[in-house]
């Protein structure tokens, strides 16, 4: 979608009534939200709300999709859209038996094949490296690797070629405070200084509060779309956390119950019953 001027994009993703289903069950109900392009939009919620299905969906892995969803002005899935989305998955994609430049080597001649690319690849490899503070580990071998560092090579091969848009599946799990820290202060690094787009889903509540946006999601469903301090402030609560919770409860109160049975909308009178009230 292009502004009235024609410039920049205004929504990064746009969705409207997006539906997903995975096996024999409908795993997102008709989602309408947008992503805003240079941002940090966090997709926060419990475990198996559905958030690593959005975001397959979003670079084009989910099939049984209904509805709209368009990502950076096309159809999310579209071939074109491959070479500017980078996405990293929560186990980290990487081969062990390569070294670390090996992983980074042979997933920059997918993207920028050929022999004319060969400095051009070269300088994104470094570049992503250092984004990644890795560069001392560049001969190590993948599988002699810690999980943060796994999952840092993984994070840097999603950063090679400069993607417009950064899709990151629990990025910090399992990362001690200091990693965690960096990465984010690297999120934030790419978003300013090089407009990139950034969804980075979590289920830890504190890291909303490092988001420009946040998606918050539960059992499929957008719970709410704001900024850390709108939804604090509409919710009148302390921290996003709180405010996740009396969402929920609001939820709740407004959904009823689905093992309470519905009211009958037309009781039948005793004389219409026939005298089988006894019966039922
Ligand atoms: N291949 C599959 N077939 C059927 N259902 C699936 C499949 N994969 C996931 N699901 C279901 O879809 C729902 C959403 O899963 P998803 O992985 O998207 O959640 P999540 O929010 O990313 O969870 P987590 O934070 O634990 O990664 C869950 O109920 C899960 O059981």
């Amino acid at each position: 979608m292009m502004n009235k001027s024609g410039g920049a994009p205004e929504t990064a993703v746009l969705a409207r009534g997006l539906t997903v289903a995975r096996g024999d069950r409908t795993v997102l109900h008709s989602l309408d939200f947008t992503v805003p392009p240079g941002r940090i939009t966090g997709l926060l919620g419990p475990s198996g709300c559905g958030k690593s299905t959005l975001m397959r969906t979003l670079v084009g892995a989910q099939a049984r999709a209904t509805g709209t969803l368009s990502v950076l002005g096309r159809p999310a899935g579209h071939p074109t859209l491959r070479s500017r989305i980078g996405y990293v998955t929560q186990t980290p994609s990487v081969y062990d038996d390569l070294t670390v430049r090996q992983n980074l080597e042979y997933f920059a001649a997918i993207l920028r094949p050929g022999r004319r690319h060969r400095a051009a690849r070269r300088a994104d490899i470094t570049h992503a490296l250092t984004d990644v503070d890795l560069t001392t580990h560049t001969d190590a071998l993948a599988g002699r690797l810690s999980g943060g560092q796994r999952s840092r090579v993984s994070l840097a091969v999603a950063l090679l070629g400069s993607p417009e848009l950064l899709v990151l599946d629990e990025p910090t799990v399992g990362l001690d405070p200091v990693l965690r820290r960096d990465l984010w202060t690297l999120f934030h690094h790419l978003a300013a200084e090089r407009g990139t787009t950034i969804l980075v889903s979590s289920h830890v509540m504190d890291e909303a509060e490092r988001c420009h946006r946040l998606l918050l999601v539960r059992e499929g469903r957008i719970l709410a779309e704001d900024t850390p301090d709108g939804l604090r402030e509409r919710t009148r609560t302390p921290s996003v956390e709180a405010a996740f919770l009396r969402l929920v409860d609001e939820a709740a109160r407004a959904t009823p119950d689905p093992r309470t049975p519905p009211r009958d909308p037309h009781p039948r009178t005793p004389r219409q019953d026939h005298g089988q009230e006894a019966t039922r």
